[in-house]
Formats: structure tokens, C-alpha cells, sequence
């Protein structure tokens, strides 16, 4: 689980195994992958032009199967507030994700742990993102495309992420079975996460790949 008090404290020192995130998951059986391979979450995708978008019912039948054995991401891009009172009456969600231009208020308002989602992209300055997302209990950085607010499979320029972040990365964009483990080894991340890498076509994901990627981080050492 990501963002239970002992395991979140523990790996923010960033011992041990890079956390992993599977994003963009459509059904039960591939949760179930997720699980059994060891993953620590699950991203539900609720950005409707998203090809890995679920509904609110089917995102609940994936969570009554997973819930409690992997924390359950909600992802987000620039949401209606009613949109996410709606999701949230109806999937049990354990974080929130946004990849959009949400600010610390609208994000922090749900009672729930949020990642805010930085697209990476030379000659911006990320020196003020601690202040300006005080309440994030992680960031996510992630490639910058400007069709796209993520899901690419685009590689994030690693050598941009910011020093000195107030809170955990979790590293993401382009990551596959055959460059994670240089990644963990380059960025030391508190956790990877992965949509493209692990799908045989967009928006399909593939157990085969998953259990790869997931045998690639444990072969890693995170420390
Ligand atoms: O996956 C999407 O389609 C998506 C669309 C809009 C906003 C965010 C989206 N995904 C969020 C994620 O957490 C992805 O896992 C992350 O962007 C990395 O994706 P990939 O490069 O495909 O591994």
C-alpha cells in the first residue's frame, strides 16, 4: 500500500524496492495481475477522452476485487468538483491523482492523500513546486507532450526533475520492462509507475508484460 502511515514513512527514505504504480487498469483480471505480481497500486483512469477511462460502476467492481491489497489511485485531469463527488460516493478510492492545472485547494478538499502530476519540459522552473502544492503527499513526474496530459509511453527527460521536493517522486513516462531498471538506478525514485510500457496495444494491458516489469523492479536494488 502506498500511502499507509508506516509504509509511506518508511520508504520516503527511499530504502529498499522502488514502490510501483500500474496505471490505467480496465478490469478485474488485470488488477488481479497487478496484485499478484506485487504491485502497491492501481490507477483507475476517470479522464473521460482517456483510452483506459472506467466508468464509475466498472471502476467499483475492480475495486471490491483489490481493495485493501493495493491502494487504489483515482486519476484526474482539471475534474469537475461534482464529477469527483460523484466517483467518490462510489469507488473507494485511497489517493487521488491530477494531472491537470489543479491548485493545493481544489486538491486537497477530498480527504484523501494527492499526487500532483508535474509534465516535465525544458526551460520551465520547478523551483516553487513545494510551495505551491504544500499538501501533496508525492509527486508524480511525467514526459510533456502538448496533445497530451499523460498516458504517452514517451520517456520523461529524467536529468529535469527538481532537487529538493518536499515530498516523494514517483517517476513515470516511458517506462518499460527493458529501461526500469536503469531508471531506478538513475533517478532512485520512491516509486515508478507505468501505463504504456505494460500494454500490447493502447488502453490494453498485458499480464506478461506486467509480471515483466514487475520482476525488473525487484531485481533492482532501490538504495
Ligand atoms: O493514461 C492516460 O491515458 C492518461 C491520460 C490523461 C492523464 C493521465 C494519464 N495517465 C496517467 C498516468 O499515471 C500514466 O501512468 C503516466 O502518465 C505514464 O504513462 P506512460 O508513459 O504511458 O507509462
Amino acid at each position: 500500500m502506498l500511502f499507509d502511515a508506516e509504509t509511506y514513512q518508511t520508504c520516503t527514505t527511499r530504502k529498499g524496492r522502488s514502490r510501483v504504480k500500474i496505471c490505467g487498469l480496465r478490469d478485474v483480471e488485470m488488477a488481479n495481475v497487478a496484485v499478484d505480481s506485487g504491485a502497491d497500486a492501481i490507477g483507475l483512469m476517470f479522464y473521460a477522452p482517456s483510452p483506459r477511462y472506467v466508468t464509475p460502476e466498472e471502476a467499483s467492481r475492480i475495486a471490491a476485487e483489490v481493495k485493501g491489497k493495493v491502494a487504489i489511485v483515482g486519476v484526474f485531469v482539471n475534474p469537475a468538483a461534482a464529477w469527483l463527488d460523484e466517483v467518490l460516493a462510489r469507488v473507494p478510492l485511497d489517493a487521488i491523482q491530477f494531472h491537470g492545472d489543479e491548485n493545493d485547494e481544489f486538491c486537497r478538499q477530498w480527504g484523501l492523500p494527492y499526487i500532483k502530476a508535474l509534465r516535465l519540459r525544458q526551460g520551465e522552473d520547478y523551483a516553487a513546486v513545494s510551495d505551491a502544492w504544500p499538501g501533496a503527499s508525492a509527486f508524480l513526474v511525467d514526459s510533456y507532450n502538448p496533445d497530451a496530459f499523460g498516458g504517452t509511453g514517451e520517456l520523461c527527460d529524467w536529468d529535469l526533475i527538481p532537487e529538493g521536493l518536499n515530498c516523494p517522486v514517483m517517476l513515470a513516462g516511458g517506462l518499460r520492462p527493458d529501461n526500469i531498471g536503469e531508471a531506478i538506478t538513475r533517478v532512485k525514485p520512491w516509486c515508478v509507475d507505468v501505463s504504456s510500457g505494460v500494454e500490447c496495444e493502447k488502453g490494453v494491458k498485458d499480464a506478461a508484460l506486467i509480471r515483466a516489469f514487475m520482476r525488473e523492479v525487484d531485481n533492482v536494488s532501490g538504495d
